[in-house]
This record gives C-alpha cells, sequence and structure tokens, in this order.
C-alpha cells in the first residue's frame, strides 16, 4: 500500500502524523510511504531524515492525497484537505466529528473511510491513540491556566504553590481521567490545592489510591461543582463520554459565581467544550474574557510541544497503522477494537455517539464492511 503523510496545516501544529521511525516500520512491512516536504520540520526531522528512513518526499500535500491509498495525520481535515479525499482512501487521524457538522458533511461527500483515534478502544475500557495526548494536554493545562492566572496576562495574580506563610492556588479538575489525572499530578507537584471531580465512584476511589490523600475527590453533583468552581483560581475541563460531545457542566450563568480573574482551561474544547461560554481557540490567540474569567480552550494543545507529543503518538497509532497498511479493511474486520474507530465509511456515519449528536443514520460498522 502507499501511505501518505502531508504536513499539518492547522494554526500552530507542528506534530507530525509519521516520524522518521515510524516510516522506517511501513517500508519494513514492504509499504512505499510518501511524505510531504516539511513535514516533520516541527520535530526536527528534515526531508534527508525521511529520505533516510525509506520514504519519498512529494512538493505538495495535493501530490500526498492524490497518490495514497491511506493519510496518515494529527489533526482533523481541514476543508481543503477534506476536499481531496476520496473513495477507497484511508484516513487514519483525530476527527473529533460530534461538535463539527461541516467536516463531517466534507467526509461523508468524500466517500473516505475514516478511523478517528480517538474512538480506538482497549481491552481495559481506554482509549488507547486519545491517552498520550490527553496525558501531554493535562499536564500542559496546568502550565497554561498558571500563566493566564498571572496578573499582566489578565489573572487574579495568584502563584499556584503560594508561598510559606501564604496559602496556594486552588485547581478544580472536572473529569478524573487521563486529563484529569496528569492536571491534578503536575498541580499537585507545584504545590496547589487540588479537587477532582469525576462521576465515576471506582475512578474517584483509584484517583485516591494514587495520590494517597495529597488530592480532594469529590462526586460530581451540581453542588459540588459550584463549590468547586467558585472557590477555584483555575478550574480544568477534562470530561469526556467517548465520541459524543462533552456534557456542558459549567452553565454561564454559573460563571458569575466564579472569582474575576481566574482561569477556565477547557481541554475538552476537541468534542464541544465542557464550560457553556467556551469556544474553540488557537495557540496563536489562545485565551478570551467573559464575566471577568479568563477562558483558554485550545483544541490541539499538543501542537505546542510537538517533539514530545509527536513521538507519544506515533507509538500509539503505529501498531493499528501497520494492521491497516497490511490488510486494508480486513484490519477493522479482524479488530473490534480498531472498528470502535470507524467514523465514516462511504458516505455512511458509523459511530453512534456521532450519528446521535449529529441526527444521521447509524450504519453498523459490521453491516458496511461486510457490504
Ligand atoms: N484540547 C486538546 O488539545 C486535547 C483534548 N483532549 C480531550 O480531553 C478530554 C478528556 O480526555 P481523557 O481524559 O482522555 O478522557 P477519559 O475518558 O480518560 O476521562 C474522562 C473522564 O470524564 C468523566 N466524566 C464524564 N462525564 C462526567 C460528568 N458529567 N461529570 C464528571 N465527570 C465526568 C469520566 O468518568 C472519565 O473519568 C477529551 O475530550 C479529549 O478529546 C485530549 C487531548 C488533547
Ligand atoms: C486529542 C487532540 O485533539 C489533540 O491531540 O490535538
Ligand atoms: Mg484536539
Amino acid at each position: 500500500m502507499r501511505v501518505g503523510c502531508p504536513r499539518e496545516i492547522k494554526n500552530h501544529e507542528y506534530r507530525v502524523g509519521l516520524t522518521p521511525g515510524s516510516v522506517r516500520e511501513y517500508v519494513a512491512h514492504g509499504h512505499e510511504v510518501l511524505v510531504e516536504t516539511g513535514a516533520g520540520a516541527g520535530i526536527g526531522a528534515d526531508d534527508n531524515a525521511y529520505r533516510a528512513a525509506g520514504a519519498t518526499i512529494a512538493k505538495t500535500a495535493a501530490d500526498v492525497f492524490a497518490k495514497s491509498d491511506m493519510i496518515v495525520k494529527v489533526k482533523e481535515p481541514q476543508p481543503n484537505e477534506w476536499a481531496q479525499l476520496r473513495d477507497g482512501q484511508i484516513l487514519y487521524t483525530y476527527l473529533h466529528l460530534a461538535p463539527d457538522p461541516e467536516q463531517t458533511k466534507g467526509l461523508l461527500a468524500s466517500g473516505v473511510t475514516a478511523i478517528a483515534y480517538e474512538t480506538v478502544t482497549d481491552d481495559r475500557g481506554g482509549l488507547p491513540l486519545l491517552a498520550p495526548m490527553s496525558e501531554v494536554a493535562g499536564r500542559l493545562s496546568i502550565q497554561a491556566g498558571a500563566t493566564a492566572l498571572q496578573k499582566a496576562n489578565g489573572g487574579r495574580g495568584v502563584l499556584l504553590g503560594g508561598v510559606p506563610g501564604v496559602l496556594p492556588g486552588k485547581v478544580t479538575v472536572l473529569g478524573g481521567g487521563v486529563v484529569g489525572l496528569h492536571a491534578a499530578r503536575m498541580a499537585a507537584g507545584l504545590g496547589a490545592d487540588v479537587t477532582i471531580i469525576d462521576r465515576s465512584i471506582p475512578r474517584l476511589r483509584q484517583l485516591d489510591d494514587i495520590f494517597g490523600g495529597r488530592v480532594h475527590t469529590r462526586y460530581s453533583t451540581v453542588e459540588a461543582l459550584e463549590e468547586e468552581c467558585f472557590s477555584a483560581d483555575i478550574v480544568v475541563g477534562a470530561v469526556l463520554i467517548p465520541g459524543a460531545a462533552a456534557p456542558k457542566l459549567v452553565s454561564r450563568e454559573m460563571l458569575s459565581g466564579m472569582k474575576k480573574g481566574s482561569v477556565l482551561v477547557d481541554v475538552a474544547i476537541d468534542q464541544g467544550g465542557c464550560f457553556e461560554t467556551s469556544h474553540a481557540t488557537t495557540h496563536a490567540e489562545p485565551t478570551y474574557e467573559v464575566d471577568g474569567v479568563i477562558h483558554y480552550c485550545v483544541a490541539n494543545m499538543p501542537g505546542a510541544v510537538p517533539v514530545t507529543s509527536a513521538h507519544a503518538l506515533n507509538n500509539a497509532t503505529l501498531h493499528y497503522g501497520l494492521q491497516l497498511a497490511d490488510k486494508g479493511l480486513k484490519a477493522l474486520v479482524d479488530d473490534h477494537h480498531l472498528r470502535n474507530g470507524l467514523n465514516v465509511h462511504k458516505g455512511k456515519i458509523t459511530n453512534r455517539a456521532v450519528a446521535e449528536a449529529l441526527g444521521y443514520e447509524l450504519v453498523e460498522p459490521k453491516a458496511v464492511l461486510a457490504a
């Protein structure tokens, strides 16, 4: 199969779908790899590094899209990318379709077979191709929040760790999954007073064990949300219902109860965000203010640290990428965890949460693959 990797074009997105190390693996499996010139520049991998790994360098993205049987990317395709996809081609990348009706229409119209990293599952109930970027975004969320909290940046002017004789800042984390765990770890490491809210009691138990009492846990009710958000300096939004639009846990009205100059970091923005007042921002202009509360809502946070995140992402995506290259659609038939990643196939929606969020008919993945 010919596998193509275009340069990412989202705002300040410096990750790359295939590192030179991944290219070597595809080539060793007998595949051709076509990489757009400059695709690896953000991680310090130049065209020669890709050539040495066995890739052919394409002069343009158009060349990569036109000549490849499978496209491996990082971020959801942008409008001029989805216009170049076609029936019979596989797209393997993050999609986040539930909050994105336009992209969904574009993918349906193209006829492409689109596999979303974020809905591929594993035996332990996890999302193995989302997890590494959630680790990165969780850790970054505290750096981003702490920066926004500085007075010159519009924040309250609180140092998260405090100093001897002065209380630390307070961080509330909504959703104690992968993002939440890593956000809490960073915040606690800086010395902040941290509370994680989740609706899963088994998960709260696990977190309590992990942190040995260093971090507070609280079951998710409206009362708990209000108390923990109203007293917080930073609130990290990290809830997820896989494939679906994020539940809006903090309403516009609740914002008026929050401290002026406090900071909301809505990591869940790629699924539409869990604060009613969130809208996606970019690394170029990451924050805005509503009712005196600073909002940070960057949908591709790991793009800021591509050297770390491109390798972490490739570690997680390589296995199934090779399966797809080796076997084509049969890889989806053979493995139900990979099949859970199938969101769109030949003009049909094949993910239940996406179909429900956007009002499409669901066609079961097994049914479309058998057709
Ligand atoms: N903005 C960015 O650059 C990035 C965003 N993300 C996003 O971050 C979000 C979280 O991802 P993960 O931590 O990997 O998900 P996860 O599935 O590991 O954790 C989600 C947690 O939310 C909890 N939850 C769900 N509904 C809840 C509710 N109503 N109240 C309280 N807790 C609730 C679940 O019990 C679970 O523990 C996702 O939308 C993901 O796509 C991830 C990486 C990068
Ligand atoms: C998961 C995601 O949206 C990202 O890594 O950008
Ligand atoms: Mg994202």
